[in-house]
Order: C-alpha cells, then structure tokens, then sequence
C-alpha cells in the first residue's frame, strides 16, 4: 500500500525519547523523520517524555533535549517546556490517567492481577533459556477469580497487570515495512508494573490515543512489539494510528547506536567538534532515504528536506555510522553559511574551548574574518570549529607551545642558530629566509621548513609567504622568540601566552 503525498488532514507525530541518557545520532535521525512527516503534511510535531523507566532515568535530560531539538531547528509544537492542550507531555506526570486505563481493562475482562513473585518469574526464565526457548510467561494467574484477585489486592500483596495476549490476527500495515507479523511472544504482557508505572507499551499506546497521535513513526526496533499495541488498542475499540518503523542508525552493520555508545551523543558533535546542525542532518540523509531527487554530496537546508521528504521513499535497511563522510558535509556547510553566522559561531566556539590564557584580540571578528578568509582562499575549509582549537588551523588561535616538533628534525644546536639568525631580521619574507640560508650555509628549504615550524608548529600547511602575509612581523618575531627560549630552557612543555 502506497501512502499518498499530499497535505493530509489532522496529522500529529510524537518523537518520544526516554530521558536516560543524552540524545544520540540515531534518536536525532527519527526525530527529524518525525519533523519532516509533521511540516510536510501541515501537521504537527509533538515531543513527549518517557519516563517510565524509572531506574534507568538521568536528571536534566528531558530539557536537553528539548534544548536539541532548537539547535536543529525542529520546532516543537507542543512538548513538557512549550507545554500544549494535550499534556501533561512527561509521562511520569500521567499516572492517573493510565491507573484509569488500566482499570478500564481489568473491568473489562482483557487484564487481570499477577501476584507471581520475582522469584517464580526467575525460575520460568531459567527453565525456558535452559531449554533453548525465549523466555515467556505461562500466563498462570489468568485463572485468580476477580473476588480473590480484589481481596489480595485490597490486602496489600503486591501485583502487576497483565494483558490477556491472544497473538491470533496480529498482522499490521507498516507505511515502510509493509505488511507485518512479527511478534515477540512473552505470554500475557505486563502493562502496569508493582511500582505503579505504565510499562512502555502500555504508556504509549494511551498517549497516542489520547494525543491524537496519527503517525507513530520510531525505530524498527519496535517492529517486533506492536502486535502487542494492535491488540491493547483492540481491547480499547480504538483504531490504531498508522504505524511508520524507521531503520536504525547502527555502529556495525548489526548493533543498534544506543544511547551507551559515548562517540555517539548528538552534543559531541555539535558542542565539543563543533559541526554545524546542517551537517549533521545531512549527514543522518546522506543514503538519501526518504528524499525525493537526493543528490549525496549537496547539503539541503532543512526547508528543502521538507519539501523533499517522502514516505515512500524510505528504505528498510539499517544504516551504518561512518563518520568520516560527517567531514564533507562539514565542509560545505562552512562554505553555505552566513558569513555574519559563521564569525559568531566561531567566536562562541573558541570561547568555550580555546585555552583561558588566549589573546583577546584573536577573538575579535576582524581577525577571524581575516582566518576564515586565508582559509578559504587556500581551497581549503575547515569541517568543525575544533579544527581551530585543536585541529590543523589550530596555529591561528594559538602559538606553538614548545619546540617538541621542531626538534624532530633539526638537533638543538641548529634550530637555535636558525631562530638567532631569523630574529635578526627586519622583515620577514622569502627572500630575507633565504639569506639566512646563505648566512647559515644551509639549503633553504631546510631553513624554510624551520621557519614554518616556528610559526605554525607544523612542517606542512600554508605556503610560507602566504604565512608571512598573514601574521605581522612582530607575531613571527614573538613566535620565534618563544621558541628560542624554549629551545634555551630545553623545555619541551613551556606554554606560550
Ligand atoms: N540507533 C537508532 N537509530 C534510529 N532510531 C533510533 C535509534 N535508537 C533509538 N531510536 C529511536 O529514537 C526514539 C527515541 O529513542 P530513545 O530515546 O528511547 O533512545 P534509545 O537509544 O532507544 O534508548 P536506550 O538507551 O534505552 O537504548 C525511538 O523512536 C527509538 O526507536
């Protein structure tokens, strides 16, 4: 069955993280599916808390995310912070409503009590991984009667709720994988733990009925569950909202990026590389599912990914993190950023990276107009800011630090003699290095290969007349000052200001 591209009526989406860990690339890539669905069909995007996890939860997480998703330009419609007429949006704030819920189904016969202890639980588990079998659970207290499931409750034993799961006719219409009947069968499913929280499928298919939830689009990882959610919204007489499963970002072609995977957090990125948001999303694209006309290599503003976006076009397989293409589009999000951006977001960056001590003239916009134009016009670009804290540019924020890298081609004698000679410049050009070559007897590469490294602490990088254009005469002086007394000290780690 093909889904129809055109605006729809009443569309709502929900991107539904739990808050036990900050957001990853593979959270991030559904959530922008989530948006591009809502803004391409005039519908809206909803982020919604799930919390109910409560051993797993980490504090200040839900607003970060809510944080994110601004630095991505996914607006949210309606969430916890921009608030909406179907809150509460934490799921931890709805416990009423699905203590009411699952009453409905105790009345109605599709739930009952469990009493069984953790330990019998434990023994059936055991028994059934013994025998090769998943785990499953033997569905013993269907046959409590309602009068001494009232009683045990009222006298305080502890229970779940459990699910009546008839797997029979459990196939369902996924907008991407199609027709569907897998199924991990666990016998009658909790749906209300001992603690009092909604489990996971219970939560979510409450909230999505009551949101007005029309779209569930998630990871496929759920394919496997919603048998589970087709039948609580049976037993509610409740049409099911459409079911869109996304493939999931992997690390290794099989293991799902979770949020336990350190290089993975989406703030990495973003914060401590310092890629630009566009890259990133580009990057999440870039095997083009699910955008019409995806050229790999073009970068597309999100407005464009809206009006690319297609249902129908997303494949089914799994996409592996690479993030070595992450770099091309950094890259060109440099070169397709707002000039006035660009010099802010750098400013910002190196004020929250680049070491305490630097020179604040070098964080004035002039002066990182006049970086990010010497890079530019080398053809060259850089792909994150960190390139110029840490990175190969990292010479235009910071002087070298010691003469380790010098020393790793000229012994200490004759870098020496080399920096004497090249302070007793007056100007620094190509042909004042050469004459120190000739003065010194040495070839002028070698000479010039010196100077380079007393500017940029690198034998590689920009011509060296280009340096010379670039930093005065008193910045070269005063690099190659430090790196004589370094090299005086014999100190390897003394720190330039
Ligand atoms: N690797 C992934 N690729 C694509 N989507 C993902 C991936 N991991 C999670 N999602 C989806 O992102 C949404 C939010 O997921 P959630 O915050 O629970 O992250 P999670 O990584 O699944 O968490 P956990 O740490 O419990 O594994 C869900 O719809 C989920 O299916």
């Amino acid at each position: 069955m093909r889904f129809t591209s055109r605006v729809l009526r009443d569309v709502r989406v929900r991107f539904a993280p739990s808050p036990t860990g900050r957001l990853h690339l593979g959270s991030l890539r559904t959530a922008l599916f989530n948006y591009l669905f809502a803004r391409k069909h005039g519908g809206a995007f909803i982020l919604r808390i799930e919390d109910t996890d409560r051993s797993r939860l980490v504090p200040g997480c839900a607003e970060k995310f809510e944080e994110t998703l601004g630095t991505f330009g996914l607006k949210r419609d309606e969430s916890p912070m921009v608030g909406g007429a179907f809150g509460p949006y934490t799921q931890s704030e709805r416990g009423a409503i699905y203590a009411q819920h699952s009453e409905r189904l105790l009345d109605s016969g599709h739930c009952y009590r469990c009493f069984c202890s953790s330990e019998r639980l434990d023994i059936l588990r055991k028994g059934a991984l013994r025998a090769g079998e998943l785990p499953r659970y033997d569905n013993r207290c269907r046959s409590v009667s309602k009068a001494e499931s009232d009683e045990r409750a009222r006298n305080g034993e502890a229970f779940v709720v459990r699910f009546k799961f008839d797997k029979q006719n459990v196939a369902f219409h996924d907008l991407v994988y199609g027709s569907n009947n897998q199924i991990a069968d666990e016998g009658d499913f909790v749906v209300m733990k001992s603690d009092g929280f909604p489990t996971y499928h219970f939560a979510n298919v409450v909230d999505d009925r009551l949101m007005a939830i029309s779209h569930v689009i998630r990871g496929a990882e759920w394919l496997a569950s919603t048998p589970k959610h087709v039948k609580l919204y049976e037993a509610f007489e409740w049409t099911p909202p459409n079911f869109v499963h996304l493939p999931l970002i992997t690390r290794d072609g099989k293991k799902k990026l979770s949020k336990r995977d350190a290089d993975a957090y989406v703030a990495y990125y973003i914060e401590e590389r310092g890629y630009l948001p566009v890259a990133v999303l580009n990057f999440l694209l870039r095997n083009g599912s699910g955008i019409s006309g995806f050229q790999p290599g073009n970068l597309y503003s999100l407005d464009e990914l809206i009006q690319r976006f297609d249902v129908n076009l997303i494949g089914t397989r799994d996409f592996m993190m690479d993030r070595s293409a992450l770099d091309t589009y950094g890259r060109l999000a440099f070169r397709s950023t707002h000039r006035e951006t660009l010099l802010q977001n750098v400013a910002k960056h190196l004020k929250t990276h680049a070491s305490a001590d630097i020179d604040p003239a070098l964080l004035e916009p002039a002066y990182i107009q006049r970086v990010i134009d010497f890079i530019s016009s080398n053809e060259e670009n850089f792909a994150a800011f960190d390139e110029l804290v840490t990175g190969d540019f990292s010479f235009f924020f910071g002087r070298p630090s010691s003469a380790a890298k010098l020393l790793e081609r000229f012994d200490a004698t004759t870098a020496l003699t080399i920096c004497d000679a090249l302070l007793e410049l007056e100007r620094f050009d190509i042909a004042g290095v050469k004459a120190v070559a000739k003065q010194l007897k040495m070839k002028p590469k070698e000479v010039m290969a010196a100077t380079r490294c007393a500017l940029i602490d690198s034998f590689k990088g920009p011509p060296l007349s280009e340096l010379f254009g670039f930093f005065s005469d008193d910045e070269c002086r005063t690099r190659i000052q430090f790196l004589k007394e370094s090299l005086k000290e014999g100190s390897v780690s003394a720190k330039a200001s």
